[in-house]
């Protein structure tokens, strides 16, 4: 990509963060999501969702840093949040110019940076064997360092936080080509039409950020949230997820009564496993949180 599109992009985040964008300078952000062939087992994300559904429960998807505080310890988290019933993880790829996550992943993100992680440690760490598809979360700029068809040749599906929709057409073919599925965000701000495109480009899921600004705890949940989805699901099928904010079962409970087909809890776990005073004690207080929002998941 030339230097001016990524400077385009990046222009965009920081129009993201701080909502002073000019409407015809609007660009929301999009999310390619994809599971990585090294790391996740051959269950699509669409197939988790279909499945979810007929027992009647809605998909819990945790997000955590990939290599905070390292990667074993990462590994060891996927295992556990696969045992607790996570039905996908979202797995991130630290980026050294997080703009669009809150203090907490920023953090997180800066500890794995500086134990060198990066997007190709990631894709060859040793992972445990997995029953749930793992979504690998990027911004763009790591994914176009590693090279766009390393990466899609190295893996089956990926996330990419701050790709404008016009922008994914080359990535929409090439994972269209490898079998994958493309997922897309959408935000409070971004205007019905653009929506609609993106809604009808995502695969596998409608990611639905909850509210403007950054990753990052909520206290409560913006009761906008349901008319967004309603507003969605007039225009699709596909499972629309929410995230940013959730932290609490009854966030969880929440956005299942309205309507989401999936929930997405990041900074939340990063933190309590951050504040433990040992990894292994981050690991404990990770199973137990994650058992107790699992169970907050029926429809
Ligand atoms: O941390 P929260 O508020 O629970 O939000 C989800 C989130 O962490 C994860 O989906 C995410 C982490 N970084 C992002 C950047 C953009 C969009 C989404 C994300």
């Amino acid at each position: 990509m030339a230097a001016s599109s990524l400077r385009a992009q990046l222009l965009n985040k920081q129009d993201l963060v701080h909502h002073k964008r000019a409407a015809s300078s609007f660009r929301p952000m999009a999310a390619v999501l994809m599971r990585s062939r090294v790391l996740a087992p051959a269950v699509g994300v669409s197939d988790t969702f279909v499945r979810l559904k007929k027992q009647g429960k809605a998909a819990f998807i945790p997000f955590l840093t990939a290599g905070d505080p390292d990667l074993s310890t990462t590994a060891e988290a996927l295992k556990i949040l696969d045992r607790s019933g996570a039905a996908m993880i979202e797995l991130g790829v630290p980026h050294w110019d997080p703009l669009l996550d809150g203090p907490v992943i920023q953090a997180s993100a800066a500890r794995a940076l500086a134990n060198r992680t990066s997007l190709d440690t990631i894709l060859t760490m040793v992972t445990p064997h997995l029953s749930c598809p793992i979504v690998l979360f990027s911004y763009y700029h790591p994914i176009q360092k590693l090279g766009a068809s390393k990466f899609m040749s190295s893996i089956q599906q990926a996330g990419v936080h701050d790709l404008p929709i016009e922008e994914t057409s080359y990535m929409r073919f090439a994972a269209v080509s490898h079998g994958i599925e493309l997922v897309l965000l959408t935000t409070p701000s971004t205007p019905t039409e653009r929506m609609h495109a993106i809604v009808e480009a995502a695969d596998g899921f409608v990611y639905l950020v909850s509210s403007n600004g950054v990753t990052g705890v909520r206290n409560t949940m913006k009761p906008q949230v349901e008319f967004l989805l309603k507003d969605i699901k007039k225009v699709t099928n596909k499972p629309v997820a929410v995230g940013f904010g959730i932290s609490k079962p009854e966030h969880v409970r929440q956005m299942v009564k309205w309507g989401a087909d999936g929930v997405v809890v990041g900074s939340a776990l990063v933190k309590l496993m951050a504040e433990a005073r040992s990894p292994e004690e981050g690991l404990r207080e990770l199973e137990s949180f994650t058992r107790t929002l699992t169970s907050a998941m029926r429809m």
